[in-house]
């Protein structure tokens, strides 16, 4: 019986790891640690009962973590806790490298101190900057960090730190970069949940002017299993790639929300870009498969329906989420330089 920190574990992919990690290794104890911002939800973890010891706190909270870590006697720790929403970053990003880079740094100091078997870090393949729409290029686990919006430059110096205590203090750490996630129990401020949501109300669905712009789509429980292949079976000091190779637009997303439930593709409605709205992200993540053996097994067609279905059958999970983000209707007058 061993037990694992997870952090973030109150928001989307973290309870869903949590929920993964206890069908996975049932007598494991589950520390469960959450700030509880508005994008998190204890109901997320609900279900899971006193299987999981939950904390509400702070990842930087450095002598909360090290007495957490101490009284389980934590060997792994996987971080999920971020600020994580591009949208809100425009508009409040100290917000952002407070809770991203800071964050991350007193959490690695906790593990520093007290010393875990591993410390994993969930990051994103938006630290590599955007790619041309018609590029054949794809951001390996060597290319250059070049991110261009606050969100991206917070989890960008998130990385270095992680980095940084390994090379320096022999934290033994792993990072994965990964593609866009969708699945059920995510916030509805990113798109896919947003644009469900919005259709299921009945009201118009915002699509950025790029609508164009792509993403590489993996399902969170894919994710979550990547996470579990890495942990168990990386290198320390490692990065891996988790993608699908699966693209699909903005507009395209908002047509296959829309089809599934029926719906007018006249409930689209073009508004403004966000500015820094990055292009394209195309991981190449050849090296886990070959090096780790994990694939991701979740079709998008698949997923996209059961996800779409997922949110016409709960609305009472999402609908008093409504209007506890920050970010206010694309409405980016205040992010102009000053
Ligand atoms: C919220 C919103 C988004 N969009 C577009 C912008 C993007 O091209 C696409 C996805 O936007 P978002 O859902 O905000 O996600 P994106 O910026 O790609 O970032 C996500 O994916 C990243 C991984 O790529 C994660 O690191 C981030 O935490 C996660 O938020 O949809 C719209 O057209 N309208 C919208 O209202």
């Amino acid at each position: 019986m061993t037990s694992i920190l997870v952090t973030g574990a109150a928001g989307f992919i973290g309870s869903h790891f949590v929920r993964h990690w206890l069908r996975r290794y049932p007598d494991d104890t589950v520390v469960a640690l959450d700030a509880l911002t508005y994008a998190g939800s204890l109901s997320n973890l609900e279900d899971l009962g006193d299987r999981v010891i939950f904390v509400q706190g702070d990842i930087g909270d450095e002598a909360l973590v090290r007495k957490l870590l101490a009284e389980h006697r934590t060997e792994k720790v996987v971080n999920f806790a971020a600020e994580s929403h591009n949208s809100l970053a425009v508009l409040d990003p100290g917000r952002f490298f407070r809770a991203n880079v800071l964050g991350t740094q007193g959490l690695l100091e906790a593990c520093r101190a007290v010393g875990v078997e591993r410390f994993h870090h969930i990051s994103t393949c938006e630290v590599y900057g955007d790619l041309a729409l018609d590029s054949d290029e794809v951001f390996t686990e060597t290319s250059p960090y070049r991110p261009r919006t606050p969100y991206n430059a917070s989890k960008a110096g998130a990385d270095h730190v992680v980095r940084a205590y390994h090379e320096t203090y022999g934290l033994p750490v792993t990072i994965t970069n990964c593609a866009n996630n969708y699945g059920s129990h995510q916030f509805p401020e990113k798109v896919i949940p947003l644009f469900t949501t919005r259709a299921l109300d009945g009201r118009r669905l915002p699509v950025y002017a790029s609508s164009g712009n792509r993403r590489e789509w993996i399902h969170v429980l894919d994710h979550c299993a990547a996470v579990e292949t890495v942990l168990l079976k990386g290198t320390p000091g490692e990065i891996y790639h988790v993608g699908t190779g699966v693209e699909a637009s903005v507009d395209e997303l908002a047509d296959l929300v829309l089809d599934e439930l029926g719906l007018p593709r006249s409930l689209k409605e073009t508004v403004p870009d966000r500015p820094g709205h990055d292009r394209r992200y195309l991981l190449d993540s050849s090296r886990i498969r070959r090096e780790l053996g994990w694939e991701p097994r979740i079709p998008f067609a698949a997923g996209i329906r059961e996800t779409v279905r997922w949110y016409a059958d709960h609305r009472s999970w999402w609908l008093p989420l409504i209007g506890r983000s920050p970010v206010v209707e694309n409405d980016w007058s205040a992010a102009g330089s000053r």
